[in-house]
């Protein structure tokens, strides 16, 4: 038996890899009449039937499930935003940062285009995100500067990339591409990428083991999901301060002798940070009116 995880499911086909070999399989009976859904970065075990066709024994337990882009095991999002053309967004990197940490995947933030900014204006926003422990990574995709840095941060994992549009993801991706060509180049051929376009996504395998997956997709607008009382939990530094708040159910909103307001006033959390805060948990309050 062997061991491989889904790169791709096309046509009720699966192509699994193990090291840098791609089998096409096709699931056992059994998993079609429970009508699971096997899908792109699924762990998997397998038997050859030739060279390179197979059945799948069985699925592996799934560590997590993402819903866009839909992809399973993915452990880690990087977050991509120009510095600057189009200029970086405070606000809307928060609401990133909550949904990624909504879905408990590790984050890295990307500030690209650094060849576009003042060396001062990429400092303040790196000390801004670093501050709060966020792993913080200044690029310039179009230059192939920082990219080995990133690089390393793929070993080992399934990435996401997300971010808005015009950050750079493609670059990134085209960027981190010659460093895939020995082993994707295989792939192309086996399993005809650019031939079919599939709105699936698919996971490209990066040289140094990990995969990416191919779609930049994690887009989000609303919070409804959200817990009132759990928002704080996606704001690290408000949750690190959250138990000194004199009411054990302070939202740090109009309650008295809050913390967490404490902490803002005296510049230990930024008060941007604080007014994203009220923001999404005044959307999670309107998003629960008339229920
Ligand atoms: N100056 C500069 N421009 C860059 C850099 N990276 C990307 N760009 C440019 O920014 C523009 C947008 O880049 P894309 O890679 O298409 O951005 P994207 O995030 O994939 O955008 P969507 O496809 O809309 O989501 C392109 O014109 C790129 O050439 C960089 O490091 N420096
Ligand atoms: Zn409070």
């Amino acid at each position: 038996m062997l061991n491989g995880i889904v790169v791709k499911a096309y046509n009720s086909f699966y192509y699994i890899q193990t090291g840098s070999k791609i089998v096409t399989c096709k699931l056992r009976g059994r998993f079609k009449k429970e009508r699971f859904s096997l899908t792109v970065g699924d762990e998997v075990t397998y038997t050859l039937t030739s060279q390179d066709k197979g059945v799948i024994e069985d699925i592996l337990p799934r560590r997590s499930l993402l819903k866009r882009p839909l992809a399973a095991n993915v452990d880690q999002v990087v977050l991509t935003f120009a510095a600057v053309n189009p200029d970086i967004n405070p606000a809307l990197v928060d609401r990133f940062l909550v949904v990624a940490e909504f879905s408990e995947l590790e984050i890295v933030l990307c500030i690209n285009k650094i060849d576009l900014a003042d060396t001062g204006v990429i400092a303040k926003l790196t000390e801004r995100y670093e501050r709060i422990g966020y792993k913080v990574l200044t690029v310039a995709a179009k230059f192939g500067l920082g990219i080995e840095e990133l690089r390393t941060l793929l070993h080992d994992k399934i990435t996401v990339f997300a971010g808005p549009s015009g950050a750079g993801k493609s670059t990134l991706l085209n960027a981190l591409q010659p460093g895939l060509e020995l082993i994707t180049g295989e792939v192309s051929q086996k399993i005809g990428r650019g031939k079919h376009t599939t709105r699936f996504a698919e996971l490209l395998p990066m040289a140094g083991g990990g995969f990416v997956v191919d779609t930049p997709g994690f887009s989000f607008t609303d919070f409804t999901d959200l817990a009132e009382s759990h928002l704080m939990d996606y704001f690290p530094e408000i949750s690190h301060i959250a138990a000194k708040c004199k009411f054990s159910t302070c939202l740090h909103f109009k309650e008295p002798q809050c913390a967490v307001k404490q902490a803002v006033a005296d510049n230990l959390i930024h008060p941007e940070r604080y007014e994203s805060y009220l923001e999404i948990l005044a959307e999670i309050k309107d998003s629960k009116k008339g229920y």
